[in-house]
């Protein structure tokens, strides 16, 4: 990690580092994953055995692609039970959190013999991509597939690489069971993103695709957008720690690593007020990241995008958190409410030395699925919403239509739609005489 002087250039450079992994800068996939679209479009299920072969290094037959009860009771039998009543007990909160966010239709009448509403009416049926290249993620197949029961989805696929046995995770088939997926499967990449667009003979097209994954799956989400509705793309995890010095050092060192662990181009930041501090978390993150497994991808993410930021003053810290906008903010400061309150865009935050970021990646019930690469400036979590649409209503009784008849009659005839002036005064044309 390098310590940088936080100033109006320090935040620029790294504004522009931390860019280089988004997928609008990954133009070099970009026709790979054009060529992967365009050849699942053409021949389907071949195309998925095919590149299953290529890029997963195992074989998918028609027989095969979907997952079986009977795959699924041995996943049952292969997890340990104490880590299936975990994912229950995660499941209880997860889903708590977002019937919270329930929206109703709602019906309104503000003038006599009229009425208007906006009718919620869930998807019919979603595609939900749970990764598995790198590593496995039962608790995004909950975060996924819990806001689409809740708004009422009435099929939910699910699609995941297989390994290289050709099976699908145990305790990832576990989570999608006692989530409530309906299909399973064995497809990853780009090439599930096609399937879940355009269909093929195993795998029916969806009305929308949610879920994070790879840079391969980001460019494919982002072609087929239009084809089908998308999620907000969540690129590689993001930390960014705002701290003084009344933070733990160590906490803080291990929560910065938490995401680094995710990928090469995860990114780990702290900004902080104290220079001792800085140092001290500097010297925990270097003993911590001798001692843990998944070393090489933390190091990697650590040397090109985590960065220990020394700030003049607390404000100073917040406007250049808000500039970088990250997916995950934690606020450990002597008065971390205050702070949060000044906080305009981040993801998810996590307020105080307890609350630390994987208690929200596993268990607390909000959504772990969120917006990364600075792009929590305009988009949320992924929520009920996500997986509803929602229908004007719009009624007049013949009384309440003839006091403002005239009214619509002149704005039509502004617009020279003489066809639409005409709609509204055909129905009083025996008045007029
Ligand atoms: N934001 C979130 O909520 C969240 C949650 C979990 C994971 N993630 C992120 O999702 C990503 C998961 O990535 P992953 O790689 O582990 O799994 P993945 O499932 O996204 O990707 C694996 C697939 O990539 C395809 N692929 C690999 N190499 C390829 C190549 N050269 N050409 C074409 N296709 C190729 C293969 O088809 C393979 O099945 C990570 O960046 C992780 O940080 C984000
Ligand atoms: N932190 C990830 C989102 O950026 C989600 C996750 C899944 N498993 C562990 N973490
Ligand atoms: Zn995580």
């Amino acid at each position: 990690m390098r310590t940088v002087a936080l100033t109006k250039e320090s935040t620029k450079d790294i504004l522009e580092n931390l860019l280089k992994r988004s997928p609008n800068n990954y133009g070099k996939f970009e026709s790979a994953v054009d060529e992967i679209l365009k050849n699942v479009k053409e021949k389907g299920d071949e195309a998925l055995f095919a590149y299953t072969k290529e890029f997963d290094k195992t074989e998918v037959t028609k027989e095969t692609i979907r997952v079986t009860e009977e795959e699924i009771k041995e996943a049952y039998e292969a997890v340990d039970p104490a880590l299936i009543e975990v994912i229950r007990k995660a499941l209880v909160n997860i889903r708590s959190y977002h019937e919270k966010q329930r929206q109703n239709s709602w019906f309104t009448t503000e003038a006599k013999g009229t009425m208007l509403g906006q009718k919620v009416t869930p998807l019919e049926r979603v595609g939900v991509y749970v990764p598995g290249g790198k590593a496995v993620y039962p608790s995004s197949v909950l975060m996924n597939i819990v806001p689409a029961k809740v708004a009422g989805v009435d099929q939910i696929v699910m699609t995941t690489p297989p390994g290289k046995d050709g099976k699908v995770n145990p305790s990832t088939l576990v989570a999608a069971k006692e989530a409530g997926a309906d299909e399973i499967y064995k497809v990853g990449g780009a090439q599930a993103i096609g399937a879940l667009a355009y269909g093929t003979e195993s795998i029916p097209k969806v009305d929308k695709i949610v879920g994070p994954g790879n840079i391969f799956v980001a460019l494919a989400k982002k072609a087929v957008y239009g084809y089908v509705s998308i999620d907000s793309i969540a690129g590689p995890s993001e930390i960014l720690v705002l701290a003084d010095e009344t933070a733990n050092p160590r906490y803080v060192a291990a929560d910065l690593l938490s995401q680094a662990e995710h990928d090469e181009l995860a990114s780990a930041i702290l900004i902080t007020t104290s220079r001792e501090f800085a140092a001290k978390v500097s010297e925990e993150v270097d003993g911590f990241v001798k001692i843990l497994s998944r070393k090489e991808i933390i190091q990697k993410s650590l040397d090109n995008f985590g960065y220990i930021l020394i700030a003049e003053n607390m404000d100073k810290a917040i406007e250049a958190a808000n500039a970088i906008a990250s997916e995950h903010m934690e606020i450990v400061t002597a008065n971390p409410f205050e702070v949060m309150m000044k906080v305009r865009n981040a993801g998810a935050i996590f307020i105080g030395e307890n609350s630390s970021e994987p208690l929200g990646d596993y268990f607390a019930g909000p959504n772990h699925v969120l917006p990364t690469n600075g792009t929590a400036k305009f988009f949320s979590a992924l929520s009920v919403d996500d997986f509803v649409k929602k229908s004007s209503i719009v009624y007049y009784s013949r009384e309440a239509l003839r006091e403002i008849h005239k009214d619509i009659e002149q704005f039509a005839t502004s617009e020279q739609l003489t066809a639409h002036a005409n709609s509204i005064a055909v129905r009083f044309e025996d008045e007029e005489q």
